[in-house]
C-alpha cells in the first residue's frame, strides 16, 4: 500500500490521534498523497520538501536534546513556591553575566516578583531586573551551567527554574545551590521572614528587622516566663523527652487583650529571638481542608501566628449567632471549629512548631480551643499604666547615637526622665493602649516639652472613647 495514501484513507479519529503524537504529520501525509498522484506543481513540491526537512530537523533536534538531557546532563528543578527559588534568583541577579540578558522581568523596589528583599535605600519606586522566561549559560567553577527560568504550564503566576550542567554528577549544581544559600542567609541575617498564604500555599511576603524583646512593654516576669518556655521547648533534647512520654511535641500560647497592646509585636519578637520564621494564618481566608493542608506543610521549627481567632467563625455558637451578619457567615462558613481543632493537633499536624493565637475577645472563644494542650499559656496584654507611659515617653525622646541627624529638642537624658514622670502622671491609667500613646508621642516627637504640655488635652478628648472601651472590655478587670 502507498504510504502517502495513508492519511487520505484513514478514519478522522485516527488522523487526530496521529496528530497528538506527531503534530502536523497528517497534513504532511495529505500533501505527500497529492505529490504521489501528481496533483501538485513544482513550487508546491519544493515547499513540501523544504517543510518536511524542517519538520524532521526539529523533531530530531528535540529528540537528541531530550536524549542528551536525560543521559548526559544533571538537572535540578526549583518550584516557584519554594524558598530555594529566592536563593537562586537573588544570587543570579547579582552576577555580571545576568545583567545584560535580553529578556528580563522588571520589578519596582524588589529583587524579584515576590518582592522579598525590601528596598533598603528607600529610593522611590526603584527598579530592579531579573532574568525571566529565558535561558542563560555561564561558567561556574570551570563547569558550564545552564539556567532557565520559565513560566510553568503557561501560567503567568507560576514559574520554574531549571539548572543543569554537563555530566552525570549533580555535585557542582549542589555546590552552586550551597553558595546561593550562603548569600541568601547573609541577606536575611537579623531578620524575621514572614510567610502568609495564597491559594492554599505558603509564600514568603517579607523579611523584617528583628524587634528586640526589650522594646515590648509588658509584665517583665510574664515575658521572661514566655521566653524560657519557648527556649525550653526548642531545646533539641526536648523533642525526645516528649516522644518518650507519648506527648505530641507542640506548644501553644494565647495572647489576649485590647487592640494595640502588643500581641502581634511580641509574636514577631519571639520569632526573631529564636531565629524562627513566622507563618501568619488568616483564618477568614481558609476552609477546613485548606487549613489542614497549610498546617501539614509547615516546617518543623517555626512560629505559627493565628491572629484574631475570635473572628474566624469558630467562636461559641450562641455568641456567633448574636454577632455575625449574613455576609460574615457566608465568608466564614468554610472553616469550622472542629476543622480548626483538627488542624492544630490532628494527626497530620506538624510537630515542633510554636503556635501563637491572638484575640481581643477571649470570652468569645470556645473552651475546647483554649484548653490546656492546645493553649499551654495565656498571656494578658493590658492598657497602659504609669510605668508603661513613662517608658513609652523615654522610647521616643531618649537620644541614641544613631539618631543624631533627626532634628529634636535635646534636653539631656535626666530631663527626659523627669518629663517622662510628669507625662505619665497626666495620662489616666488603663484607658489607652500603647499604640494610642505611641501615636500621640509620635505626633509630638520633635519636642518632649510640647508632648507634656499637650497631653492633658489629648487625654481628655480620648477619655470619652476610653470609658466606652472600658465598659466593652469589662472582662479585662476580671483577668488582671
Ligand atoms: N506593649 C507594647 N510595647 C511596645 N509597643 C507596643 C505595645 N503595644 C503596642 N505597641 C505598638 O503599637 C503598634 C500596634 O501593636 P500590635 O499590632 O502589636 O498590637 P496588637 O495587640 O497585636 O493589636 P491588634 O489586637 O489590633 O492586632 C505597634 O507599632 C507596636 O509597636
Amino acid at each position: 500500500m502507498d504510504v502517502s495514501n495513508v492519511a487520505a484513507s484513514m478514519p478522522a479519529y485516527q488522523v487526530s490521534i496521529l496528530d497528538i503524537f506527531f503534530p502536523g504529520l497528517t497534513g504532511i501525509l495529505a500533501v505527500a498523497n497529492g505529490l504521489s498522484t501528481g496533483q501538485l506543481n513544482s513550487y508546491a513540491r519544493l515547499l513540501f520538501v523544504g517543510g518536511f526537512c524542517i519538520f524532521l530537523a526539529r523533531y530530531f533536534y528535540g529528540y537528541i536534546n531530550d536524549l542528551v538531557d536525560r543521559h548526559f546532563m544533571s538537572t535540578i528543578h526549583v518550584s516557584y513556591y519554594n524558598e530555594a527559588f529566592d536563593m537562586l534568583i537573588n544570587w543570579i541577579s547579582e552576577q555580571h553575566f545576568a545583567q545584560n540578558t535580553r529578556t528580563s522581568l522588571a520589578s519596582v523596589g524588589a529583587k524579584h516578583r515576590r518582592g522579598f528583599f525590601d528596598n533598603a535605600n528607600g529610593d522611590k519606586k526603584s527598579l530592579s531586573f531579573t532574568p525571566w522566561n529565558t535561558s542563560i549559560s555561564f561558567i561556574y567553577k570551570n563547569h558550564l551551567i545552564k539556567f532557565s527560568r520559565t513560566q510553568k504550564d503557561g501560567r503567568s503566576s507560576e514559574e520554574e527554574i531549571v539548572v543543569s550542567c554537563v555530566g552525570r554528577s549533580p555535585t557542582i549544581l549542589k555546590e552552586l545551590f550551597q553558595e546561593c544559600r550562603a548569600e541568601y542567609l547573609k541577606k536575611i541575617e537579623k531578620k524575621t521572614t514572614v510567610f502568609d498564604h495564597q491559594g492554599g500555599e505558603w509564600r514568603k511576603t517579607k523579611s523584617r528587622e528583628i524587634r528586640p524583646l526589650s522594646t515590648i512593654l509588658m509584665d517583665e516576669e510574664e515575658k521572661q516566663m514566655l521566653v524560657n518556655d519557648v527556649d525550653n521547648f526548642l531545646d533539641p533534647r526536648t523533642r525526645g523527652w516528649y516522644a518518650r512520654r507519648g506527648i505530641p511535641y507542640r506548644r501553644g500560647f494565647l495572647l489576649y487583650g485590647p487592640p494595640g497592646t502588643g500581641k502581634s509585636s511580641l509574636s514577631l519578637s519571639i520569632a526573631g529571638r529564636f531565629d524562627l520564621d513566622i507563618y501568619v494564618l488568616n483564618l477568614s481566608a481558609v476552609d477546613d481542608s485548606k487549613l489542614s493542608s497549610l498546617f501539614s506543610e509547615l516546617p518543623s521549627h517555626c512560629v505559627v501566628l493565628l491572629e484574631d481567632v475570635d473572628a474566624a467563625g469558630t467562636t461559641r455558637a450562641e455568641k456567633t449567632t448574636e454577632k455575625t451578619t449574613d455576609q460574615s457567615v457566608a465568608k466564614l462558613q468554610g472553616l469550622t471549629l472542629s476543622g480548626l481543632l483538627n488542624a492544630i493537633d490532628g494527626v497530620s499536624s506538624q510537630e515542633g512548631r510554636v503556635l501563637i493565637m491572638t484575640t481581643n475577645h477571649i470570652e468569645h472563644l470556645d473552651a475546647a480551643l483554649i484548653r490546656p494542650g492546645r493553649v499551654d499559656r495565656k498571656i494578658f496584654f493590658r492598657l497602659t499604666n504609669k510605668d508603661m507611659n513613662a517608658r513609652l515617653f523615654c522610647t521616643i525622646f531618649k537620644q541614641s547615637a544613631e539618631d543624631q541627624h533627626i532634628p529634636k529638642e535635646d534636653i539631656g537624658e535626666e530631663n527626659v526622665e523627669r518629663l517622662a514622670i510628669e507625662f505619665a502622671g497626666k495620662v489616666p491609667e488603663n484607658v489607652f493602649s500603647p499604640a494610642e500613646v505611641l501615636s500621640f508621642l509620635l505626633e509630638n516627637k520633635r519636642s518632649p516639652v510640647n508632648a507634656v504640655a499637650n497631653v492633658e488635652k489629648w487625654a481628655k478628648s480620648g477619655q470619652a472613647r476610653g470609658k466606652d472601651l472600658r465598659r466593652e472590655l469589662s472582662w479585662i478587670s476580671d483577668s488582671s
